[in-house]
């Protein structure tokens, strides 16, 4: 399906227009990037140019309206909608500008809700989530439900549920909106570390001394990507450059169709099996059979 050296996502040639007639909006206009494995990538724009449509694309949670977007080489469109779902719960991580913890579960239950519709065992779970949990500076919270959290602690955790697993594609909205200086500093050290283990990144940003931790930028403004900027000290080795920021600078919100808000768990996993409708939830997509109430 997708050869070694093949992107793990590629944006080829889209458009997306949201609404009709005289309340359409162009979010994006023949967008074109792609991203290969171990590859850091900041989006950065004016508010309204077009970044979270590009990663709600990109993540497969919106449909262009023309073009293509490919994630390892799969043309997401080619898929029917349960197979998208477990594209996206396998191989892609989502940190959500809001978060979209499932309220109703504790910290390491949301971290492990994906692995568990994979069918993972019980303790090959719990094991998992405490590593990403503890990854993201959090695993003393991993039995705390989110109304016991403060933002920059459920933001940390929504992290962890991203970074859980296998996942090939990270994709963040602002993953260090709700963090202080030095939690923000920390999740960009660790998004960078994914990275040079093989992980494509994408994140959007609005913060240039967290763009200099990519490898480049691309640059949105009214839904058109306008520049890239490259890494100022390519010279700089992987193995020597982390840790720290790779460069010195960088030159819709599509509503869940449901919410899982006072879902049972079981509910939740008995509805994890096939469906048209669909919910965010902690970096995954929760679908259920029937539409949600
Ligand atoms: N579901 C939607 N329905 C109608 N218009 C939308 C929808 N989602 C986004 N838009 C519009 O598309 C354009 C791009 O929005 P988008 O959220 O992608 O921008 P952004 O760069 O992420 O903005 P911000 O930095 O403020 O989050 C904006 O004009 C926005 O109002």
């Amino acid at each position: 399906m997708n050869a070694a050296n093949s992107p793990v996502l590629e944006i080829r040639n889209v458009f997306r227009v949201h609404g009709q007639g005289e309340r359409a909006v162009q979010a994006l206009a023949d967008a074109n990037m792609k991203i290969h494995a171990g590859e850091f990538v900041a989006i950065m724009g004016p508010s309204g140019s077009g970044k979270s449509t590009l990663l709600h694309l990109a993540g497969g949670l919106d449909t262009p309206t023309e073009g293509q977007v490919l994630v390892e080489g799969t043309d997401l469109a080619s898929l029917s909608i349960a197979q998208r779902a477990v594209i996206r719960r396998q191989s892609v991580g989502y940190v959500f500008q809001d978060f979209n913890l499932l309220p109703a579960l504790t910290a390491a239950e949301n971290v492990a809700f994906p692995l568990e519709l994979d069918g993972w065992s019980r303790k090959r779970v719990r094991q998992a989530a405490l590593v990403s949990l503890e990854e993201t500076g959090v695993a003393q919270l991993a039995d705390r439900r989110p109304e016991d959290m403060s933002g920059g602690q459920a933001q940390r955790v929504a992290i962890a549920c991203a970074l859980v697993g296998p996942r090939r594609l990270l994709l963040a909205d602002g993953p260090t909106g709700a963090l202080d200086s030095t939690n923000g500093t920390a999740i960009l050290r660790l998004l960078r570390e994914k990275a040079d283990n093989g992980a494509a990144v994408l994140m959007v940003t609005h913060e240039a001394r967290f763009a200099a931790w990519t490898d480049r930028t691309l640059f949105l403004r009214d839904g058109r990507i306008i520049d890239q900027s490259g890494p100022s000290d390519a010279s700089v080795p992987r193995s020597s450059s982390a840790g720290r920021p790779r460069r010195s600078c960088a030159g819709p919100s599509i509503e869940p169709v449901g919410t899982s808000s006072g879902m049972r768990r079981e509910d939740m996993k008995s509805n994890g099996q096939c469906c048209p409708w669909q919910s965010v939830a902690c970096g995954t997509i929760v679908v259920h059979e029937s539409p949600p109430p």
